[in-house]
């Protein structure tokens, strides 16, 4: 499934990313990726420990910390640290490749975990008039679709997509990235808990709280209780 997320970051968030990244301290994005990935790749991104990444992946993730559609449609169980990540003039594309299934995090207690990349997330930094090129195209069993999006909106898709970002031919693209390993690591699965969900809560809103309503909200739970791990 490949939804948007609208308004994850607020204007001032943005403002503020932007000022961060005026003068950030970009990196080859080579030093992050696996052998297939490091053949296509050909991007910036920020290490970890800068000033800019610490301050745009705590807006992001308290974005989606607020967004209740995030939370339906990935069920996340742990977030990959976010990245930082521009691309344009030498350093302008990232052909098309599959994640890494697996990431290892160093956590907030100084511990390492893994991370399985159920979910990719994208959060756009920058507005689409800004540059040329730079859609992230997402291949799944559905066929290839493009996504270019305003500054603040953010994307998700699964992680077994076979992915792309097209070369920038003019400007920069500024993107927040991230993973997400979900309590439901099918993505059909997922997919038909968020439909549930999103349904029950427009029949809710139509029609208040009714036998029907209240049953289906048993059936999602009962559903989640059988396919979630944690
Ligand atoms: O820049 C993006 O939107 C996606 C980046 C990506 O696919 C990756 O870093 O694995
Ligand atoms: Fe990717």
């Amino acid at each position: 499934m490949l939804l948007t997320l609208p308004d994850i970051l607020s204007t001032e968030d943005l403002t503020l990313a932007r000022r961060l990244l005026a003068d950030a301290p970009w990196t080859d994005g080579r030093d992050s990726a696996g052998p297939q990935a490091r053949t296509v790749k050909n991007n910036q991104q920020l290490p970890h420990d800068s000033e800019a990444a610490q301050s745009i992946r705590t807006m992001v993730l308290n974005g989606l910390n607020r967004s209740p559609l995030f939370f339906s449609a990935a069920l996340p169980l742990r977030i990959f640290t976010p990245r930082v990540n521009r691309y344009g003039g030498e350093a302008n594309t990232y052909g098309n490749h599959i994640d890494n299934a697996i990431r290892l995090k160093v956590n907030e207690a100084g511990q390492t975990e893994y991370v399985r990349t159920d979910v990719s997330c994208t959060v756009f930094l920058n507005d689409p008039d800004e540059y040329d090129g730079g859609e992230l195209t997402v291949s799944d069993t559905y066929g290839t679709r493009g996504v270019k999006l305003p500054a603040g909106h953010a994307v998700l898709y699964p992680g077994t997509s076979l992915h792309q970002v097209t070369p920038v031919t003019r400007g920069h693209r500024l993107a927040c990235f991230l993973w997400v390993q979900s309590m439901v690591r099918n993505d059909e699965q997922r997919r038909l808990l968020y439909e549930l969900d999103m349904n029950i809560l427009a029949l809710r809103q139509q029609h208040g709280e009714t036998p029907e309503a209240t049953s289906l909200t048993g059936t999602y739970h009962n559903l989640l209780r059988m396919w979630a791990q944690t």
